[in-house]
């Protein structure tokens, strides 16, 4: 582990668009762990892309590719970048915190959404082409108690994704001291 920080693995939560797949490419770079993002595990392993494995085989049996790529960590230490409902299955989210640190990335709706209607962030979430704006809106409240029970909560409205990183290892100093 480098940042000469004694760490066990990070996992990243929060609601879509609230940067932890950019944030744990950067974080994994400053801490010299390898990143494992939980959606892209899951898309190299079914050959399928996150939306055709929505359309094709529905949401629960993504949860369950979810769950087991949660549980498949290939590596020693890790950044995790979850996917957004990660932690929804409440043995989920026993499990990483059993396992490492749980860090959440907070991001208010309106800084979220304006991030997730850019074409190419909106296209690959099949959550966002099947519901209204509303229900995304509904989503991000019922979700917020489950990530609230994170060891580590970020901030992440006024911060750029280096900068939530930096916040971030000043906050693990302080967890971990
Ligand atoms: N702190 C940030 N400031 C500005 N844009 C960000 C920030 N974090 C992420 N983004 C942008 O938001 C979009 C979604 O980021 P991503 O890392 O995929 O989030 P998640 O994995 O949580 O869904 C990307 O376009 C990314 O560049
Ligand atoms: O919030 C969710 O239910 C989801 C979030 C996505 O990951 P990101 O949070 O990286 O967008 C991805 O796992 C899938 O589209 C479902
Ligand atoms: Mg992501």
């Amino acid at each position: 582990m480098g940042g000469g920080l004694k760490l066990n693995t990070i996992y990243l939560v929060g609601f879509m668009g609230c940067g932890k797949t950019s944030v744990g490419k950067y974080l994994s770079k400053q801490l010299e762990v390898p990143p494992y993002d939980v959606d892209s595990a899951i898309e190299k392993q079914r050959g399928q892309t996150i939306k055709e494995i929505f359309h094709y085989e529905g949401e629960e049996a993504f949860r369950n590719y979810e769950s087991l790529a949660i549980r498949q960590l290939p590596l020693e230490h890790a950044v995790v970048m979850t996917g957004g409902g990660a932690v929804v299955r409440e043995e989920n989210l026993t499990y990483m915190k059993s396992k490492g640190t749980v860090i959440y990335l907070k991001t208010s709706f309106p800084v979220l959404w304006n991030r997730l209607m850019k074409e190419e962030e909106r296209k690959k979430r099949p959550l966002l082409l099947t519901n209204t704006k509303e229900d995304i809106f509904q989503l991000y409240n019922e979700r917020s108690k489950h990530y609230e029970k994170s060891d580590i909560t970020i901030l992440t409205d006024d911060l750029t994704a280096q900068e939530v990183c930096e916040q971030i290892l000043i906050e693990l100093q302080r967890f971990n001291s």
